[in-house]
């Protein structure tokens, strides 16, 4: 039998675009060759401003970098894209690893062309109307002719926090509450900014989030971290799966970071260079934690039957779990029916290049199983 061929299109080629990049070459590789063989031809590579795509002939995986740079092809709008997707002749994945709301609002046009999505961004998730709008278009949910779409990344990058929560879900468990540290960012922020005692000196706030945006944990700008709505989206996500309808992630309490004087400041340059007049701000956090024999970090909530959801600072001891975090580890807690008071609890990197494209990588392999 001839191997199957599924066609992806990669849009997105920065940390986490560019991780994906490599362990598709390797899972290609290994599909290639399986008992029942499977070849993943990459028929498309798009970054902002130019893109490789040459009638759906496979891509080469060698010097990609340098011959997208030397393009000369624009990246069409979200809406051509799509058109131009859906001429695939065998099944098609977008994988998304921007953080493009354009593109992220043309999910639902995606999946109605039949085309799959595999994506870490959040973006597409948050307002109520496109959330119902991909529910209604997607395979997922038994709608023929749909594409699927996983987003396992969007929450806790490679941690598989959405596939538990569905498996509970699905399997008739109820979850009552979910808590925890959801960003990458933040974690390492404070686990930098206020280590606890034995875990080294902490680093003024403002060099701590030059650090994490170097390593690659910020969003692209790094105010969609600080303000917290990049914790808020997360919760939006979880919440609905969860059963609490909420609106968007602005429509609950949003604790942000961002100094009132520099909301308005220009580009995420100007702000990060404007930053460390704020570091005794947070300064102050660390010193009324330190007094009341705390460290302190940002966490999420989500309260099931009281429909509440916030996101804000909170002074924990540091015999905490939370407190004792490492790096970018997020932790997550989730209460159910079943697990009574003993929460079911995921730990362990929530941001980083190379784990956030792992999960969007499992989520090509569960597509491929769904079109099985
Ligand atoms: N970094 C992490 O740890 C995690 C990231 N994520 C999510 O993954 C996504 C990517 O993050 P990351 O790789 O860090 O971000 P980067 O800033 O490193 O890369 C973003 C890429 O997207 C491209 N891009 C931006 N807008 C468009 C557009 N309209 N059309 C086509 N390409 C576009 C950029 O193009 P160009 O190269 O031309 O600028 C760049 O290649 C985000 O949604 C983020 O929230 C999720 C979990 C963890
Ligand atoms: N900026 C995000 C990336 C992953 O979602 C984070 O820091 O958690
Ligand atoms: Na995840």
């Amino acid at each position: 039998m001839p191997p199957r061929q599924v066609n992806i299109a990669v849009i997105g080629t920065g940390g986490v675009g560019t991780a994906f990049i490599s362990q598709l070459e390797t899972l290609s590789k290994r599909l290639a060759s399986a008992p029942s063989p499977t070849s993943l031809n990459l028929v498309l590579l798009a970054r902002s401003t130019k893109m490789l795509f040459n009638d759906f002939t496979p891509l080469s995986f060698t010097n990609w970098t340098s011959t997208l740079s030397s393009s000369t092809t624009p990246t069409p709008s979200p809406s051509d894209l799509a058109s131009l997707l859906s001429k695939s002749k065998d099944p098609i994945i977008l994988v998304d690893n921007t953080s493009s709301q354009e593109l992220a609002d043309t999910y639902p046009l995606i999946l109605q062309k039949g085309i799959h999505i595999a994506t870490a961004s959040k973006k597409a998730f948050s307002a109520r109307t496109t959330w119902n709008a991909i529910q209604s278009a997607s395979a997922n949910n038994g709608h023929t002719g749909g594409g699927y779409i996983y987003h396992e990344s969007s929450v806790g990058a490679g941690l598989p926090i959405l596939t538990t929560i569905h498996d509970l879900v699905d399997t008739g468990d109820r979850v009552t509450k979910i808590e925890g540290v959801f960003s990458g960012t933040m974690s390492f922020l404070f686990n930098s900014f206020q280590p606890v005692p034995g875990a080294g000196t902490g680093v003024p706030f403002s060099a701590a989030v030059r650090e994490a945006k170097e390593k690659g944990y910020t969003e692209p700008d790094p105010r969609d971290d600080l303000n917290g709505l990049d914790v808020a989206r997360k919760l939006t996500i979880l919440a609905r799966l969860v059963g609490v309808d909420v609106e968007s992630p602005t429509s609950f309490e949003v604790q942000s970071l961002i100094p009132k004087e520099l909301e308005s400041a220009g580009s995420a340059d100007e702000f990060l260079a404007r930053l460390p007049e704020y570091d005794g701000k947070m300064k102050a956090y660390e010193t009324t934690a330190k007094a009341m024999g705390g460290v302190v970090r940002y966490v999420g909530k989500i309260d099931v039957a009281k429909g509440e959801v916030r996101c804000l600072l909170e002074i924990f001891k540091v015999d905490h779990p939370i407190a004792a975090l490492k790096g970018s580890d997020n932790i997550v807690s989730i209460y159910t029916e079943r697990y009574g008071a003993n929460p079911l609890i995921i730990q362990g990197a929530g941001a980083g290049a190379e784990v956030t494209a792992m999960g969007v990588t499992a989520d090509v392999l569960r597509i491929l199983r769904a079109l099985h």
